[in-house]
């Protein structure tokens, strides 16, 4: 029998936990696979009830979630103080959100479950309350360490074959140019490469990178980081047998007969990467990260405290999250 997928709760204040709730009221005509939730059963009661929604929830052990599963969402608590106060940020609850991604984390890597989905968290939140870490990107890679030096976390979004990966990930823009390395490009690219190979079956990956500067630096002529950073790099990865171009104009690269041709476009800041695709595809794209010993997905939407506790926010992205993590973890 599969083991259940770990979903970890994220911020209690935003949509995150009305998703989950939505999603396991209508998991048989969905035909989900079983998952436990990290985070707070006393919560997830109390949202239920905010929402009208017909959910039992049952605190239980990782490896009783698959049974429970059936009859009630399965929560594995995680203890801690959690406010039922939609769309209002508190720092109260920012042990129990940390908590839920590490213990969920614990349990994936342990085997207990057999991949990540993470519920969005609210970033200033949990900052404020000396979260040291810019995401669960970072965090991830230091949690899946094993005692040796943190991994390089890779950001990918996807939806079907369109995929954007930032290098740098999250960081003021102003200190892009200074981030980006030769190394950094080079393996962040290998990284994509190995993880499509083996995580999504595309035997020779084709990479596309994409020029930090206007039109790749026009020759050097509009900043010269494109000449002697991501030239130098691509040139590397192709000396090593990948498919891979670069550096290329990034404002015609996510035209979508143009991004179509390749598996992966590699982009050299975040929103250079994630504009595009949460703009042709907001509700369905999946945030996935590459490098982990483990399966990591996560809508590719935040906390939208506009909408937490209405009911209103669509679980289209959190759905497609947890069917990547299935059809990931279901092909090891
Ligand atoms: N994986 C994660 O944990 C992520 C966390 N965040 C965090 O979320 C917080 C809020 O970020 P924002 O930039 O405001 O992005 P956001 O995605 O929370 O909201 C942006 C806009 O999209 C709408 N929206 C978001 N999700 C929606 C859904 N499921 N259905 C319909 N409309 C939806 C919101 O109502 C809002 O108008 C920040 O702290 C950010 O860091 C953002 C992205 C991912
Ligand atoms: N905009 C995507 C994003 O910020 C997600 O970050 P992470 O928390 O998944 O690292």
């Amino acid at each position: 029998m599969h083991k259940p997928l770990a979903i970890s709760m994220g911020e209690p204040a935003g949509v995150g936990p009305e998703l989950i709730l939505q999603l396991f009221e209508q998991r048989r005509e969905l035909e989900l696979p079983a998952f436990c939730v990290f985070g707070h059963a006393e919560l997830f009661r109390t949202r239920a009830a905010r929402l009208g929604l017909e959910v039992t929830v049952k605190a239980c052990t990782a490896a009783e979630a698959q049974d429970v599963f059936e009859t009630a969402l399965p929560v594995v608590d995680v203890g801690g103080l959690v406010p039922d106060h939609p769309g209002e940020i508190s720092a109260v609850s920012a042990r129990a959100v940390i908590e839920s991604i590490t213990a969920a984390v614990s349990a994936t890597l342990t085997g207990a479950c057999r991949g990540l989905v993470t519920a969005p968290i609210h970033k200033a939140a949990l900052y404020n309350a000396g979260f040291r870490h810019p995401g669960h990107t970072e965090f991830l890679a230091e949690l899946c360490a094993q005692g040796g030096k943190p991994r390089l976390p890779v950001m990918m979004l996807a939806h079907g074959g369109l995929r954007a990966i930032p290098v740098t990930i999250h960081v003021p823009i102003r200190d892009v140019p200074d981030l980006l390395t030769r190394e950094l490009v080079a393996e962040t690219v290998r990284i994509v490469a190995h993880d499509l190979k083996k995580r999504f079956g595309i035997e020779e990956p084709r990479i596309a990178v994409a020029g930090l500067n206007p039109h790749a630096g026009e020759g050097g002529a509009i900043g010269r980081e494109d000449q002697e950073i991501v030239m130098p790099a691509v040139l590397d990865l192709q000396h090593e047998g990948l498919s891979v171009e670069g550096p290329l104009p990034a404002d015609t690269l996510f035209y979508p007969a143009h991004w179509a041709k390749y598996d992966a476009v590699v982009a050299m800041y975040h929103d250079q990467a994630l504009i595009p695709i949460k703009t042709v595809a907001f509700e369905d794209a999946v945030n996935v990260t590459l490098g982990l010993p483990i399966v990591r997905t996560s809508p590719d939407h935040g906390t939208a405290f506009d909408l937490a506790g209405t009911g209103k926010a669509s679980p289209k992205s959190f759905l497609a999250a947890i069917r990547m993590a299935d059809a990931m973890t279901a092909v090891r």
